[in-house]
């Protein structure tokens, strides 16, 4: 007899389209700095590995030195944690109540942890989530296989698998050994076919019936 099973999702671009969100914080700060917008678009796609490495990103595109970073870090941190209303995908409420009745489910997020866990608690998804693990919950930050494991602890050895929209998710779901289910209508840029993935999704009214065929394609050894 095995445990439930045990479901990881990723935050931005899977379960809420932060995008217009992320950008708006990052032209406000840029606009701080006296430098000039970005496209959403852009911006969307320097999303993935957390805050640092997104405001690493805006800078090498507007040419704003390293000596900068951790001030436009602040600043974006401060304008866009205070955003906890975020839009959820078509469908994400529906699923997460389905998947909730049958499966344990966590989140592994890059974003900040206080400001996921804001978020899901906004949205009044927090009593759906065991576990919320955030960029800044471990020394290592996803492709690190150890924040999706650290989402999976503790709840018993039931089958597990992950759910998110880039390359990075991807990587991650390969490292600590559970099956990617990609989210095709999320960030991720890179070509559905070169990410490692045991099936992908674009609507997540889809998504109980493939976690469930997933799930008993795998019986656990
Ligand atoms: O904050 C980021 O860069 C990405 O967040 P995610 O891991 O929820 O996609
Ligand atoms: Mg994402």
């Amino acid at each position: 007899m095995t445990g439930k099973a045990v479901i990881g999702f990723d935050l931005d671009g899977t379960l809420i389209d932060s995008a217009p969100s992320i950008a708006a914080s990052v032209n406000a700060v840029l606009m701080e700095h006296g430098a000039d917008p970005l496209e959403e678009d852009r911006i969307a796609g320097m999303v993935g590995s957390g805050a640092a490495v997104l405001i690493e990103r805006v800078r090498a595109a507007r040419e704003i030195g390293a000596q900068h970073q951790a001030d436009l870090l602040d600043r974006y941190l401060a304008i866009d944690g205070a955003k906890t209303d975020q839009p959820l995908y078509d469908g994400a409420r529906a699923a997460l109540e389905v998947l909730a009745e049958e499966a344990a489910l966590v989140l592994c997020t890059n974003k900040v942890q206080r400001h996921a866990a804001a978020i899901l608690e906004a949205a009044g998804l927090a009593p759906l989530f065991a576990n919320v693990i955030g960029g800044d919950s471990l020394p290592a930050r996803k492709p690190d296989p150890a924040p999706l494991l650290a989402a999976f602890d503790g709840l018993g050895d039931g089958p597990r698998l992950f759910v998110g929209d880039s390359g990075i998710d991807a990587e991650t779901a390969r490292a600590a050994g559970v099956p990617f289910l990609f989210y095709s209508s999320g960030y991720g840029q890179a070509p559905e076919a070169a990410l490692p993935h045991a099936a992908s999704f674009a609507a997540f009214d889809d998504l109980p019936a493939l976690v469930r065929d997933t799930l008993s394609e795998r019986p656990p050894a």
